[in-house]
């Protein structure tokens, strides 16, 4: 079975007053609502393949719904599932859509407790039912479980198999409903666990469910559920009974962000959703721990548990990079320091050339590498300036000054992104052509045949981007030469753990791996790394090693890229190119509270990455490579 991938974003509101509160104080009982769609929408990044909601109301009666779910499919799946939500309010009259007690006891969606998830996933396994947030309902109020995550396990067959040794039957072998099926069987097992507790007491009927409710423990479900979960992960839950919690994976791969004050508790996978949807400052905002829960009970009482002891800390870096937005401080901080570091190989690129180069960036994400970039070259020109009226020997006049300061370097918006959409995260089959007609470039943007083109993209991954459409279409500018440059390090390995870069053999850095491997008649590194990936199948995953690393070994990144601008240049064009990457030491600099790199280095923090890559590269040599 493929594993299903869940590359996404999570939103959690939990509000702490009742609903007049907010009626009362900001003009609306839908202050939460209009909240996770603020979170829902400024997140949008992160998932554009589907969208779901849920909602938990406190204080219901029996026979009334207190537990809500909407799930839409598409890019426009946000505003089609609160389109959804605002249609059950649509007849009401302005007096009942004023009334918070009204709301509260006859609207569905007006509740106390939200969560809010974004998906995509390139697997082509889609369709509304792996939308988020997955339900699991009964009768016994407090064993309503809804569960959304932005996460990925790399073992799904052990907690598959290690779930049906209990005797459970999941409906699908799909990571989500066996996560959903595991946790809802421990917060059953803790259930029957007061039931019992309080039926000794002698308590009966209602009393015991409110008993229960008062007495549950999500961190006894969430410490006997997790241990075994081997991947990335940020899972959001909400109970029928009041309950929310957010439990990040041990090596703090995936990211969580929250706030509280007394009104709210709010959860987000980026940082400056929180600040910009509640206008608070970001030293306000905490960061989930690796291992960590945030759980509110019902009665709105918060508590952070530590779920699984941590591991050494390995955040993904591609959060920085690429996936997350780059208006968070920190982060737009580090794409500049990116940006800047890469200053030296670019000015050997470009032959020391700056008069004759134009500066710009491959749209949008690259855009603030591209400021790092523009400030790093700004700080080699001014050096070049005091040298060169330093040389002059005299008090330079004032035209020589004027001479020597009206030197700038060039940057212009060269390429354009006509449609808004992130290409990287759209499904497999329709990127190339998405890739193909996406950009476009600003005639006249710089002198034919004189200047050369430095441009440069956040990543470089299949290399999509480059063949379909960038190098082709800057190629029509006529520059000397372009020098694309990458603010990451080369895209060698699989993610695994929530982001879904693509198979092995897709990245063009394996292709030019293997392509030097053949040119050069060295296909026995091929063989050997094969066989020793082979020999490992039988080994416990702990004991595994990643052998595809040999595949690069024998070659300088330097070399890598040389043979990747041979695959990548289609024929035809005219200007020379070449690729300038960051450096994992570069990256580390820039990102250093980030060191998950596994995607870059090989260094997979779980022992099931390993064994991924492993069964990834047997698949590559059996199936395509074929020797
Ligand atoms: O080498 P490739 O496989 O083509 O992938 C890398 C490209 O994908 C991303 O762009 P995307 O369109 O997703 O988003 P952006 O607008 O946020 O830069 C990224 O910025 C690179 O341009």
């Amino acid at each position: 079975m493929e594993p299903l991938k869940h590359e996404c974003g999570v939103a959690m509101i939990r509000l702490l007053k009742p609903l007049e509160y907010y009626q009362e104080k900001y003009g609306t009982w839908m202050y939460g609502l209009n909240k996770l769609y603020l979170l829902m929408e400024k997140q949008h990044n992160r998932g554009q393949e589907a969208a779901g909601l849920a909602c938990v109301k406190l204080q219901a009666d029996p026979g009334e719904e207190y537990m809500f779910r909407e799930r839409g499919l598409g890019a426009g799946a946000i505003t089609e599932i609160f389109g959804t939500v605002h249609s059950y309010f649509k007849d009401l009259t302005a007096e009942q859509l004023r009334d918070a007690e009204y709301a509260k006891k006859c609207l569905p969606f007006a509740g106390e407790l939200y969560m809010g998830h974004l998906r995509y996933s390139t697997t082509g396994k889609s369709g509304i039912s792996y939308v988020h947030p997955f339900l699991r309902r009964n009768n016994w109020r407090a064993k309503n479980l809804a569960l959304c995550g932005n996460f990925n396990l790399t073992n799904v067959d052990e907690i598959f198999a290690d779930i049906t040794a209990f005797g459970q039957h999941p409906r699908k072998y799909a990571d989500t409903y066996i996560m959903l099926e595991q946790v809802g069987h421990r917060l059953d097992r803790e259930v029957e666990r007061l039931y019992n507790e309080c039926k000794a007491e002698g308590l009966e009927g209602m009393n015991i469910t409110h008993a229960i409710e008062d007495r549950i423990d999500l961190t006894n479900v969430l410490k006997t559920s997790s241990p075994k979960w081997d991947g990335g992960y940020v899972i959001c839950g909400l109970t029928g009974s009041g309950e929310s919690f957010a439990v990040r994976d041990p090596w703090g791969i995936r990211p969580g962000f929250w706030y509280m004050d007394e009104e709210i508790m709010v959860l987000a996978s980026e940082r400056p959703v929180i600040q910009t949807a509640l206008n608070v400052p970001a030293d306000s905002i905490h960061e989930l721990l690796p291992g960590q829960a945030i759980l509110v009970n019902k009665k709105g009482e918060m508590r952070l548990a530590q779920i699984n002891e941590p591991k050494e800390k390995k955040a993904c870096s591609f959060e920085r990079i690429y996936f997350s937005r780059g208006s968070d401080i920190d982060i737009y901080r580090e794409r500049k320091l990116l940006g800047k570091k890469l200053v030296n190989p670019i000015l050997k690129a470009i032959d020391y050339d700056v008069v004759h180069t134009v500066f710009s960036f491959i749209p949008n994400t690259a855009e603030v590498a591209f400021y790092g970039m523009l400030e790093g070259f700004d700080n080699y020109l001014n050096e070049l300036k005091v040298q060169r009226i330093e040389a002059l020997g005299h008090k330079p006049s004032h035209t020589e000054l004027e001479q020597i300061l009206s030197q700038r370097i060039r940057s212009e918006k060269v390429a354009i992104k006509d449609i808004k959409l992130r290409t990287f995260i759209a499904e497999g089959n329709t990127r190339n052509d998405l890739a193909t007609h996406v950009y476009d470039i600003t005639y006249g943007s710089l002198i034919p045949y004189e200047d050369n083109l430095v441009i440069i993209d956040d990543s470089i991954v299949r290399g999509t981007t480059l063949k379909q459409s960038i190098i082709s279409i800057l190629d029509r500018l006529h520059p000397k030469k372009i020098v694309i440059v990458s603010s990451s390090p080369q895209v060698r390995y699989p993610d695994y753990y929530g982001i879904d870069m693509a198979s092995m053999e897709q990245f063009i850095a394996f292709k030019a791996a293997i392509a030097l491997l053949e040119e050069r008649g060295m296909q026995h590194v091929i063989e050997e790394a094969y066989r020793k990936s082979k020999a490992q199948l039988g080994l416990p995953k702990e004991e595994m090693v990643n052998y595809v690393k040999e595949i690069y070994a024998p070659f300088t990144d330097e070399e890598i890229s040389a043979k990747m601008v041979q695959l990548l240049t289609p024929a035809g064009t005219q200007a020379k190119v070449e690729i300038v990457y960051q450096t994992l030491d570069g990256l580390h600099e820039a990102c250093p509270a980030h060191l998950g790199d596994w995607y870059f280095s090989g260094d997979y923090p779980t022992p099931g990455g390993v064994k991924l890559v492993n069964q990834a590269f047997i698949n590559y040599v059996e199936e395509i490579y074929q020797f």
